[in-house]
């Protein structure tokens, strides 16, 4: 029997998991739980993830909620490549760092880019313009403890840090927020981790955020 994956790939922890599983050919079934259609507060799904929220997994008889549980989870059960979640004390407490911190650029691109779409009108200027600078600062923050000058946030090679942020950061740019302009270094980081986890893939796991927000976004 095959881990079950209950996903959207218009949620960001959902591609992290789902780029993750197809990269290492980890074997899955492809649960697919449509978040605009409520599919994610239906009896049938609560019996997999009492929390209600992608993403959610099944194996046997066991369940588990959180993408970063699950991320650990599939790194240790198929035994992925080191360079995930590395076994160097030190390399794996930069990966730990990153994401325990990641929840702060989720709420700045939250509360900036997909809250205007998810209640259908924008924010009040004085709202957003806060909510830009917080994001900013947040991205500063981003390249300077974090990224530095490294190919990738725990060296040279991509690790779970480095999955886990850059969905959140196509996040923004799928609802028209391009965070990477004007950072050169943050663009280059980019193009290395697309690059990492192959081009097609990559694309693949986001045709359906872009087209999306695109859509959503022009009926604002
Ligand atoms: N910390 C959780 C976050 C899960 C989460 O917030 N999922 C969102 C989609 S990105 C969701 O299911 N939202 C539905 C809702 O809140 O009703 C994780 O990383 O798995």
């Amino acid at each position: 029997m095959v881990v079950e994956l209950y996903l959207d790939l218009l949620s960001q922890p959902c591609r992290s998991v789902y780029i993750f599983a197809k990269k290492n050919n980890i074997p899955f079934e492809f649960k697919h739980v449509e978040l605009l259609k409520g599919e994610h507060l239906s009896e049938e799904f609560y019996k997999v993830n009492l929390l209600r929220k992608v993403h959610a997994l099944k194996d046997g008889n066991f369940t588990l909620a959180e993408s970063i549980a699950i991320l650990l989870y599939l790194s240790r059960k198929f035994n992925t490549p080191d360079h995930w979640y590395p076994s160097d004390v030190q390399k794996r407490a930069r990966v730990d760092e990153y994401l325990s911190w990641q929840h702060t650029i989720r709420w700045r691109v939250m509360w900036t880019v997909l809250m205007p779409l998810l209640v259908g009108k924008p924010f009040p200027a004085e709202r957003l313009e806060r909510a830009v600078e917080d994001l900013k600062s947040t991205m500063k923050q981003f390249e300077e403890k974090f990224l530095q000058d490294k190919p990738f946030i725990v060296g040279n090679e991509i690790s779970l840090a480095d999955l886990v942020a850059i969905v959140e950061l196509m996040q923004a740019l799928g609802a028209g927020w391009d965070v990477f302009e004007g950072r050169p270094k943050l663009t280059e980081w980019r193009h290395r981790v697309e690059e990492a986890i192959g081009k097609e893939l990559f694309r693949e796991a986001h045709e359906c955020l872009c087209l999306t927000l695109e859509h959503k976004l022009k009926s604002l």
